[in-house]
């Protein structure tokens, strides 16, 4: 059955009862003007600021715009430091494009279940989200990129995904979309133009803003030099332990997608020095990822991204 066009008013079926109540208990609260947001954005590590540039209502004594993930039916605990871990619905922008904003997300390393990652975003196909923006932090296997860059994905390779734990494994929810849903045009080309024009329109030094591919690995684990040479020839631009879950399942349910990355830090893609004394290798420049340096480098770059966020939500 194809999703209905009105999924707001549209009766839930076998496939989705599941998520009715967490439907019932975010429109309990909700004020009607908030209750439907057509953007969705999630904010990866240490980007949840862009929260405090949405404009929130005044409320009356029985709503509320600001969920903790524990309270939500549904919904796994954040546990990662830089993620709050809350849903967030207000009004982005001058032109007050209402928006749900997810402070924080699942993954899989966190011993949650490709469902529960990807749960959200199933619910925001729900309340009729049309648009996901997806943010992260990512390393960068591309020596032309540099930390604080931000990458706009063209592309992903899901290592998860080809090799057994695609989030889509399972029965097929015919409510969201169909068995063998194409992924050929994940990241729709018209918001990546608009994301350019708003970067430009920022006068954002020209350079830092990259296109590229997604490496989706599942963490929590850095990569060692030979995987991060191996996903660099395969195809990758940078690497992360998010993202990827979350714009397969949005895809799966028609939502278009905008992902933007922060590149917050270099990844060794260069041999080890070899131990032999015989080749006397000198020492090289040794990068070591760490996740404190993950998360100073994307709060170095967190006004940006919310400008730039903001910017690509006024003109979509
Ligand atoms: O949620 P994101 O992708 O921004 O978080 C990144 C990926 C890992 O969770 C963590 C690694 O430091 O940061
Ligand atoms: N897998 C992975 N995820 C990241 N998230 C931010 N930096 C990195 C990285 O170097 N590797």
């Amino acid at each position: 059955m194809p999703p209905p066009q009105n999924l707001q008013s549209a009766e839930l079926d076998d496939d989705t009862i599941e998520y009715s109540n967490t439907l019932k208990y975010l429109r309990a609260y909700l004020p009607p003007d908030l209750a439907t947001p057509k953007l969705a954005i999630i904010c990866g590590s240490g980007l949840g600021g862009l929260v405090n540039t949405i404009e929130q209502p005044k409320l009356t004594r029985t709503s509320k715009v600001e969920f903790s993930y524990s309270e939500i039916p549904g919904f796994v605990r954040s546990t990662v430091e830089g993620h709050a871990g809350k849903l967030v619905f207000g009004l982005l922008g001058v032109t007050k494009v209402p928006v749900v904003c997810m402070v924080g997300r699942f993954h899989v390393y966190e011993g949650h279940t490709r469902e529960q990652v990807t749960f959200p975003i199933k619910i925001f196909k729900l309340l009729g989200v049309e648009v996901l923006i997806v943010t992260g932090a990512v390393g960068s296997l591309n020596s032309k990129f540099k930390v604080g860059d931000v990458v706009i994905l063209w592309d992903h390779i899901s290592i998860p995904g080809i090799s057994g734990n695609n989030p889509l494994i399972g029965p097929n929810q015919s409510y969201f979309g169909t068995r063998f849903p194409s992924m050929a045009d994940a990241y729709d080309f018209e918001l990546r133009r608009i994301a350019f024009r708003a970067a430009a329109s920022l006068n954002f030094e020209k350079g830092m803003i990259k296109e590229g591919t997604y490496c989706w690995v599942a963490g929590p684990s850095y990569e060692t030099r030979a995987e991060a040479r191996f996903l660099n020839f395969i195809g990758g631009d940078v690497v992360g332990m998010s993202t990827v879950p979350e714009v397969v399942v949005a895809r799966y349910c028609g939502i278009r997608v905008l992902g933007l990355s922060i590149v917050t830090n270099m990844v060794l893609t260069r041999k080890p020095r070899s131990a032999d004394p015989e080749k006397d290798e000198p020492e090289g420049i040794e990068v070591h990822p760490s996740h404190q340096e993950v998360l100073e480098a994307s709060n170095a770059s967190a006004t940006m991204m919310q400008s730039l966020v903001k910017t690509v939500v006024e003109m979509i």
